[in-house]
C-alpha cells in the first residue's frame, strides 16, 4: 500500500495529515497510525489526523485523529489547526473568503468546531463550552453532578491540589511552584492511568507567571510528554479562572511557544489562537 501525506506542527506538536476526503472511513487502522508515528521505525508524529468528508449540515469537513498509541481522543486543538491549514493548502476554499479571513467549519467527536484562518497566518478555532461535571470529565473523584476544582489526589507519592476540565476530551491540572522541576516521565504515566480517570487523562502542570501569563507542560494521554496541547491550554485557562489565578485571556507559554487563549465572558465559549505549519510532504 502506499500512503500520500503530508506532516504539519502547531508549536511541535506534530501530525501525519491524510486527504481522506473520499471516504467516510479512515484509510488507514489505528495500528498502521502508530506503526507512522514512531519516531524510529516510521514517519514520527504525536498523532495522525484524516481529512474526511462532512456528516451532519453546515460543516466542511470531519476530523479524525488517532493519536501515536493507537487510542482515538475526541479533539485535538493544535491538530485541528493544522487541518485548517492543510485543507487551505489542499485548495478547499474557505467560507467568508471575501473579507479576507476565511473560515472553516470542521465537525469533530467533540461537536463543530469554526476556524477562522488568519492573514498573518496564524489560526484561531471557537472550541466551544468547557465541561466542567465530573461525569463529563470523566473522572469519580467526585460525585457525578459535582466539579473537581482544587480537589486533593494522591500521585507518585505526593498530594497535589487538581482541578478537571473537558473540552471534549478529558484534562486534569494542577498548579506548581516551579513546573520545570516536575519529573514529568515519571508522574506522567501515574496521572493518566489513575484509577479516578476511567477514560485516562491528559495532565498540566502549570507555573503562574502573572494574571494573564500561564506557564504549561503537558503529559498527554496517548501521546506522553508533547511540546504543546491546545485543548490543554484552554481547559488550563478555565482551571486558572476557576479558582481565581488569571484573568480570563492569557498567554499560555509551552515548551513549543506560546498560545493566546480567551474564556468569552459573554457566550462562556473558549477561543484558541495559534500557528500551525506545514514540515514536508511524502509517499510511504
Ligand atoms: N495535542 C492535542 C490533544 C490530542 C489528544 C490527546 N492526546 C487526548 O488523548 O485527549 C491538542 O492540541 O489538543
Amino acid at each position: 500500500m502506499t500512503l500520500e501525506f503530508t506532516k504539519y506542527q502547531g508549536l511541535g506538536n506534530d501530525f501525519i495529515l491524510i486527504d481522506n476526503r473520499q471516504n467516510p472511513e479512515p484509510m488507514i487502522t489505528p495500528s498502521q497510525a502508530e506503526q507512522l508515528c514512531d519516531r524510529n521505525f516510521g514517519i514520527g508524529a504525536d498523532g495522525v489526523i484524516f481529512a474526511l468528508p462532512p456528516t451532519e449540515p453546515d460543516t466542511d469537513y470531519t476530523m479524525r485523529i488517532y493519536n501515536s498509541d493507537a487510542s482515538e481522543p475526541e479533539m485535538c486543538g493544535n491538530g485541528i489547526r493544522c487541518l485548517a491549514r492543510f485543507l487551505k493548502d489542499l485548495g478547499v476554499p474557505t467560507r467568508n473568503s471575501a473579507t479576507g479571513t476565511g473560515e472553516y467549519r470542521i465537525q469533530t467527536l467533540a461537536g463543530v468546531m469554526t476556524l477562522t484562518l488568519k492573514s498573518d497566518g496564524q489560526v484561531t478555532v471557537d472550541m466551544g463550552l468547557p465541561r466542567l461535571l465530573s461525569s463529563e470529565i470523566p473522572t469519580t473523584l467526585c460525585a457525578a453532578e459535582e466539579k473537581a476544582v482544587n480537589v486533593p489526589l494522591s500521585v507518585a507519592g505526593k498530594t497535589w491540589d487538581v482541578t478537571c476540565v473537558s473540552m471534549g476530551n478529558p484534562h486534569c491540572i494542577t498548579f506548581v511552584e516551579d513546573v520545570d522541576a516536575v519529573d514529568l516521565a515519571v508522574v506522567g504515566p501515574q496521572f493518566e492511568n489513575h484509577p479516578v480517570f476511567p477514560k485516562r487523562t491528559n495532565t498540566e502542570f502549570i507555573q503562574v507567571i502573572g494574571r494573564s501569563h500561564l506557564k504549561m507542560r503537558v503529559w498527554e494521554r496517548g501521546a506522553g510528554a508533547t511540546l504543546a496541547c491546545g485543548t490543554g491550554a484552554c481547559a488550563t485557562l478555565v482551571a486558572g479562572v476557576l479558582t481565581g489565578r488569571c484573568d480570563r485571556q492569557a498567554t499560555i507559554e509551552l515548551p513549543g511557544g506560546p498560545l493566546i487563549i480567551e474564556w468569552s465572558q459573554s457566550d462562556g465559549r473558549l477561543y484558541m489562537t495559534g500557528p500551525a505549519e506545514r514540515v514536508f510532504s511524502g509517499r510511504i
